[in-house]
């Protein structure tokens, strides 16, 4: 099955001039809420014990993705007050009753959504009938297995549809209850059983260890997981455990000290807290923006970014010092700053491990092989799970540098970029997207320095990034002549 939504339609359309920057920038970006944590808040508003009301919502094509898959499993969900940042979630009665077609099967399309395709698996633990997954053709390429095989030996049936580990597949729920329907505590903590216990490989992965911890309240006595391996992303396993204990259920998280393969997460049993939750702005989109002052000189500011947080995105504030930036914050709201990145059109280059933040990589990219026209090299390691992303990013960060002229080459755990010889330019091109919104991103970037660079597919933004091309166009209209109002 591949998606025939407006995502694929607006994807045939003609390429996308990126505009070039004349001249230094004085924008304020006001970002839709992040893409991770709606994903999350969606889910466990679904399992809540009570209703939930969501503010700051992300409209994209991931979160409808995962709000459509959680209604088939039962949840109801209604905009709020007419906003479409705001939502009214209807928890889902257990068992999940799964809307299911003539095949006796729930159907979930999970689009490109690493998300979809793995939170939405161990939910069939406690569904009432079986579920097909499948997505985009680039979804077909993303591993599941290793997730699959965790819930096997929960006792899900598993019955691969095309290639053995990946998309399409069939789960068929086990034959007794396994859902926490006793799982009644309102502190997170009874339930009084031993844990169920799961081991899994997530080293290609967080979010194979993510989709257990976010169903495991509801297991019997709740879960204690324990990977066999190193887990990449792990801020993005810390915003699970926050998002579970916002709710009111209690995780013991592992020392950091334990090594690979002895670290053990165990969420104690109950159901999530239903109530008010507001969503952060999302910081990775944030990344490209501020990004922008330091190509074309300048100052972005993004308001609302939250003083503590678990997003990947928050690195920014040390990453783009390193890259030639200077970010400054000032106070903004209650826990709120704004936070300002100015550049000076000077770029360095960057020798950075980013495997906690590996969803930043394709913005650091664009940026160090800006660095490399003005003689710096740069080299991004940690990565090697980014060859299963939307697409294989490393081998599409180092084709597209290529094509732009840079020198860049595929480690086995990242990529290096070389610094260009003293008369070596740079040069415009038509660059490709390979569907992965955050190589969209990194031709914007690059578009800005490099006037005619043009770049296949933009529409492909819309996965976490509503009305990319206007916001970016309204940012370089700021600053730079243009009459548009600062703020969104
Ligand atoms: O849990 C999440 O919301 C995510 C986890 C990370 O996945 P990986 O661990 O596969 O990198 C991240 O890159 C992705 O964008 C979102
Ligand atoms: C890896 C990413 O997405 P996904 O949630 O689809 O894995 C990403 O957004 O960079």
């Amino acid at each position: 099955m591949t998606s025939k939504d407006d995502h694929s339609a607006l994807a045939t359309a003609a390429p996308w001039a990126a505009p070039a920057a004349t001249g230094p920038l004085d924008a304020v970006v006001t970002l839709p809420g992040s893409k991770s944590l709606t994903a999350r808040a969606l889910l466990l508003a679904a399992l809540g014990d009570a209703p939930t009301t969501l503010a700051g919502v992300l409209r994209s094509r991931d979160t409808a993705l995962m709000r459509a898959a959680l209604t088939v499993l039962g949840a109801r969900f209604t905009e709020a007050d007419g906003d479409a940042s705001r939502l009214h979630v209807t928890p889902a009665p257990l068992p999940l009753p799964v809307d299911t077609g003539p095949d006796g099967a729930g159907h979930i399309d999970c689009g490109l959504a690493g998300t979809v395709m793995r939170f939405i698996p161990p939910l069939v633990l406690l569904a009432d009938a079986p579920v097909v997954l499948d997505g985009d053709e680039g979804a077909r390429l993303r591993l599941l297995g290793p997730l699959m095989a965790a819930l096997a030996a929960l006792g899900v049936g598993v019955s691969w549809l095309g290639r053995p580990g990946f998309l399409p597949v069939h789960l068929t729920p086990p034959a007794g209850p396994t859902d926490g329907r006793a799982n009644n505590s309102t502190d997170g903590r009874a339930g009084g059983s031993q844990p169920t216990t799961a081991s899994l490989d997530a080293s290609s992965s967080s979010q194979f260890l993510s989709a257990l911890l976010l169903t495991g309240p509801l297991l019997p006595g709740g879960l204690a997981v324990t990977p066999s391996g190193p887990v990449p992303s792990l801020p993005h396993v810390g915003m699970s455990v926050a998002c579970l204990r916002e709710r009111g259920i209690a995780v013991d998280e592992p020392s950091p000290e334990d090594g690979d393969g002895q670290r053990t997460w165990r969420v104690h049993p109950g159901r999530p807290r239903g109530g008010r939750v507001t969503i952060e702005p999302d910081l990775s989109n944030a990344g490209p923006f501020l990004a922008a002052a330091l190509v074309a000189g300048g100052r972005v500011t993004v308001p609302a970014w939250p003083m503590a947080t678990t997003q990947a995105g928050d690195a920014w504030r040390e990453l783009l010092p390193r890259l030639g930036g200077i970010v400054t914050t000032e106070p903004d709201g209650v826990g709120t700053l704004r936070l300002t990145c100015r550049g000076t059109g000077r770029l360095n280059g960057i020798d950075a491990d980013l495997s906690a933040v590996g969803e930043l990589a394709p913005t650091v990219a664009a940026l160090a092989v800006l660095a490399s026209a003005q003689g710096h090299a740069s080299r991004l390691t940690g990565i090697a799970h980014l060859r299963g992303h939307e697409t294989n990013r490393l081998a599409a960060l180092v084709a597209e540098a290529r094509r732009l002229g840079a020198s860049a080459r595929e480690r086995a755990d990242g990529i290096e970029i070389d610094a260009l010889p003293d008369g070596e330019r740079l040069a415009p091109a038509l660059l490709h997207a390979y569907a992965d919104h955050r190589m969209a991103t990194f031709a914007a970037l690059i578009g800005l320095a490099l006037p005619g660079t043009t770049l296949d597919d933009v529409a492909c933004t819309a996965k976490t990034l509503p009305d990319f091309p206007a916001r970016w166009e309204a940012v370089l209209a700021q600053g730079q002549g243009g009459e548009h109002g600062r703020g969104r």
